[in-house]
């Protein structure tokens, strides 16, 4: 350990973690040393059939819908909304005009090539599909059609609220209206559920005014995020045949953009003519790999977390009493936390992934946070902010198992009463050593995904709760001899979610919307819209289309490697890369983050003038580079050939493939001729 706040990973058998980078240290440990009104929506009225234009969702379909009656009722818009309603997000060039170039790539497989077969199977209609780029079109390019037929498409919000998604409905329609002003654009009201419901509203300028970059998914509401049973994908095909849709956007994260795929191959097998898209809309920011540089919201919810955080830093400064124990939502992945980490430099951070991989028990997290606050006691600090992310509890191992005896038995339908009764006797003991509070959230029915609900587990509370008993024990036993130790607690989770959205957010969504369109235009089915190059100014974003199959995987039940992938290909939520920029920067800061109160106070988000440009995207996106173009590739693969000369040395070689290795995890999946250059060059 150095200076009592850095320490190897060790397992909980006590050993090095086999296979750990030796100089990952615990990071948490440093601790871190128009104007118009919204009267305009509620017009139209009910239908189930053509004519298909507006409807109104009537009180009885709400209420069947579990929707609330209040979505869509007129609200008086503040001075800085009817502001933000009048900003132009940008499209870069290959977007701006009617016509665009369409350039098809090499057929994909997945980013696990260890299932590939497995997804193959599943989805054999959609599996393979090429990556697309859309260009700006050459004067004499042949393939831009200035022509397009009119195209109907619905839009649904099914993941949860994220802002800047009214952003990607305005971007669909921006770019239908463009190419041809026949087109129609239908929302379903009340999310999924109203998708089942085939509950519509005409998207028309009129109704999109109040709610252009403006947060929640309030224009349309949302219900469950869940589109996977055989009655929901049946009501959702049904719905699609008869609204004649070419087209069906699904708003979301992992979950919906899993759904999204099921969807499309289900469509395409039924030779339903409607084409699927998902959009990456999460406030998590865990949809993100190869392909996808983040999520449109996690910018405006690291934005306001960050000042929420930084706020709290400074009050507990300046009483100098109080320790704050934050949790931030991020669902199971801890980018949010990662990022609000750099941008405010709490005292202590603990990210889920870091406790995962180094299989830590609660009361080792306990003990450390204690030895934390003893050591700023010894400089007389008795205030302090401690950051946690939402998915941690999952992460403490004998959590993770608790929690999953209690998954099962949900699933088995044993009412919650009797659940407790019904644990293993070593899941009883735990469950039994827990507060009370944490017990009755621990029961909770299951998310959609047929997870704990995360955001209902007070963690942060958890902690709080036994770091003042080890303090006072401490006390009573002579080995703490400061002031008593006292905690406030805070969940950041729904005060950011329901946001005006960032510059960046607003822009990345509307462009996202734009690219919607050109897949479905293009009849692209089981696709999802992204845009890469996130870090440069929006002119130089470069835009295209993975097939969501290619984001797929399957979970190993064991981590060793060879063990068979069981269960359904789905997107997984990326954790926080331990070996990346982000993690490293914020690992190397912990110490002083732990002891020299570096407190950083970005502020609130800025819309306008200079101070919008002041942090125009988040740190964790900025510091990674991404390869899901195929211009950068083949830039690659040029070098690669270009050091990589017949009769180089074993150790040119060697530097050359290591500083490729991961060009070629991309060129597995994007690009199979590319890839089977590489075999080639492998010394392995
Ligand atoms: O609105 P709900 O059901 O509380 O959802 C909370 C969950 O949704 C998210 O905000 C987004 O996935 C998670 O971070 C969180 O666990």
């Amino acid at each position: 350990m150095e200076s009592g706040v850095k320490f190897l990973l060790v397992s909980s058998e006590g050993q090095e973690t086999a296979g750990a980078p030796k100089s990952l240290t615990f990071f948490f440990f440093f601790f871190h040393c128009l104007p118009t009104k919204r009267a305009a929506r509620t017009q139209g009225e009910k239908k189930k059939t053509a004519p298909r234009t507006n409807c109104k969702v009537t009180r009885r379909a709400r209420r069947e819908m579990s929707m609330n009656a209040d979505l869509g009722k007129p609200r008086e818009l503040t001075g800085l909304q009817q502001r933000r309603a009048l900003y132009q997000p940008e499209l870069p060039p290959c977007l701006e005009g009617k016509a665009i170039r369409v350039e098809f790539g090499d057929s994909t497989t997945t980013i696990d090539p260890t299932c590939a077969n497995m997804v193959a199977q599943e989805f054999p209609n959609t599996f393979g599909q090429p990556l697309v780029h859309f260009l700006k079109p050459n004067k004499m390019d042949a393939q831009a059609n200035d022509e397009h037929p009119p195209i109907r498409v619905g839009v649904v919000f099914s993941g949860r609220q994220s802002p800047g998604g009214h952003n990607v409905i305005w971007g669909i329609y921006d770019a239908m209206k463009t190419q041809n002003l026949q087109s129609v654009l239908l929302g379903f009201i009340g999310g999924t559920e109203g998708l089942f419901a085939n509950q519509t509203l005409e998207i028309t300028d009129d109704a999109l005014s109040a709610y252009r970059n403006q947060g929640g998914f309030d224009f349309l509401g949302r219900t469950v995020d869940q589109i996977h049973t055989t009655e929901q994908v049946n009501a959702a095909m049904s719905t699609c045949c008869d609204l004649d849709l070419d087209g069906l956007v699904i708003i979301g994260g992992v979950t919906s953009n899993s759904d999204a795929a099921q969807l499309a191959e289900t469509f395409a097998n039924h030779n339903c003519k409607t084409k699927v898209v998902g959009v990456p809309v999460s406030l998590n920011g865990d949809l993100k790999n190869q392909f996808v540089e983040t999520t449109v919201g996690f910018d405006t919810v690291c934005k306001v977390n960050s000042q929420l955080i930084s706020n709290v830093c400074l009050d507990a400064i300046s009483a100098g009493k109080y320790y704050h124990f934050v949790r931030v939502m991020g669902w199971k992945a801890s980018h949010v936390a990662l990022e609000c980490a750099l941008q405010s430099q709490p005292n202590m951070v603990i990210l889920g992934e870091e406790v995962a991989f180094s299989k830590l028990t609660l009361k080792e997290i306990i003990s450390k946070i204690c030895d934390g606050v003893q050591a700023r006691a010894a400089q007389e600090k008795y205030h302090g902010v401690l950051l946690i992310s939402e998915g941690l509890i999952e992460s403490i191992p004998e959590m993770f198992a608790l929690i999953q005896e209690i998954n099962i038995l949900h699933s088995n339908k044993v009412p919650e009463n009797n659940i407790p009764s019904q644990l293993s006797p070593w899941a009883t003991a735990l469950y039994n050593y827990l507060p009370p509070f944490i017990r009755r959230e621990l029961l909770l029915h299951q998310d959609s995904d047929n997870s704990a609900q995360l955001s209902q587990i007070d963690t942060e509370q958890l902690l709080a709760h036994l770091v003042e008993a080890e303090m006072n024990k401490r006390m009573k036993e002579g080995k703490y001899v400061g002031r008593k130790f006292s905690s406030v607690c805070h969940f950041f989770g729904y005060q950011a979610r329901g946001s005006l959205p960032s510059n960046f957010d607003c822009d990345y969504a509307y462009v996202l919307g734009h690219i919607c369109m050109h897949i479905l235009a293009a009849g692209l089915n089981g696709y999802m819209a992204f845009a890469t190059n996130l870090k440069e100014p929006t002119n130089k974003w470069r835009c295209a289309a993975v097939p969501l199959t290619a984001m797929m995987s399957v979970k190993r039940h064991s981590r060793s490697p060879g063990a068979v992938p069981t269960g359904k290909p789905v997107i997984h939520p990326s954790p926080v890369d331990l070996q990346g920029k982000a993690y490293a920067l914020l690992r190397e800061k912990a110490s002083s983050f732990l002891l020299d109160d570096f407190y950083r106070t970005p502020g609130g988000i800025q819309f306008d003038e200079s101070g919008a440009n002041v942090k125009p995207i988040t740190l964790t996106v900025e510091d990674q580079d991404y390869l899901g173009d195929i211009e950068l590739l083949q830039d690659y693969l040029e070098k690669v050939r270009n050091i990589v000369k017949p009769g180089c040395s074993r150790e040119i070689l060697k530097a050359a493939i290591s500083s490729m290795s991961s060009v070629k995890d991309v060129l597995k999946v994007m690009s199979a001729p590319f890839y089977a250059e590489l075999p080639l060059f492998n010394l392995n």
